[in-house]
């Protein structure tokens, strides 16, 4: 049985105050849900350190957003994996559509990021998506089969352990508008369909399908009960308590 991750990913957003007190409005909220969903939140870099420490003990988990594939070294402006471990994340974003299509990463990018991070231990979260455009074309399933190819070339059953793909259709990223749950549902489906071709029927049963694009507190629930959607990656709707945890919980009600 899959558990639930609900993972809030702030983007670049909050101030190192703001982004504490929401954290510590989260351990109140939701350190008991820990026991049924796993639940993440990613601040920006420079809020990692303050958030982790108000989140210490309480079940909650901290990612990153991003992350360098390469050792500590000469790469100004970008942050290492080590130090990921180092400060005690436990997962870290790849691939994200902004990232993609803001900051022009590549899917051979994306690639050695999931490997690098697969090879310090840490979770792996690797998003990939259609554009409205694509949708329209009828090519849903080819963009995601060429992200997820991309994206998890050489990544092996072993590491896969710890990597949950994020489906995120680019169009209902901040727009308000969300995949219907028929929608969601068919491209999970898609996607552990893949996952079971080019790993094992084991695999593709054990790895995490998330949905992100404007899930709420009033979709959360309709979105979660698809048999394939196996948590919520929630960008706005993370960055306030009070919208938030009623995602967390519809995860809790919805556990077995
Ligand atoms: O990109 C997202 C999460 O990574 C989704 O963002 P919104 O929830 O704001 O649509």
């Amino acid at each position: 049985m899959r558990r639930y991750l609900i993972a809030g990913n702030w983007k670049m957003n909050t101030t190192r105050q703001d982004g504490v007190a929401l954290a510590k409005s989260l351990v109140e909220g939701a350190a008991a849900a820990t026991k049924k969903v796993d639940v993440l939140v990613c601040p920006p870099f420079p809020y990692l350190i303050p958030v982790l420490d108000a989140v210490k003990d309480s079940g909650i988990a901290v990612g990153a957003q991003n992350a360098y594939f390469e050792a500590p070294g000469a790469f100004t402006g970008e942050v290492a994996l080590d130090m990921l471990v180092d400060l005690g994340c436990k997962s870290v974003i790849l691939g994200h559509s902004e990232r993609r299509h803001v900051l022009g990463e590549t899917d051979a990018i994306i690639n050695k990021k999931v490997i690098a991070t697969r090879k310090k231990g840490l979770q792996a979260i690797l998003c990939v998506g259609e554009l409205l455009e694509e949708r329209k074309a009828e090519k849903t399933e080819a963009v995601l089969d060429e992200q997820m190819a991309g994206g998890l070339k050489d990544v092996t059953a072993e590491m896969m352990a710890d990597v949950v793909i994020a489906y995120e259709p680019v169009w209902a990223i901040g727009t308000g508008l969300t995949a219907s749950p028929e929608q969601a549902e068919s491209a999970h489906a898609h996607l552990r369909k893949w996952l079971e071709t080019r790993y094992t029927p084991d695999v593709a049963k054990a790895t995490r399908i998330l949905y992100g694009g404007s899930v709420k507190a009033n979709n959360a629930e309709t979105l979660l009960s698809q048999a394939n959607v196996d948590g919520a990656l929630v960008g706005g709707a993370s960055l306030k308590a009070a919208d938030f945890l009623p995602i967390i919980e519809a995860g809790v009600k919805l556990s077995k």
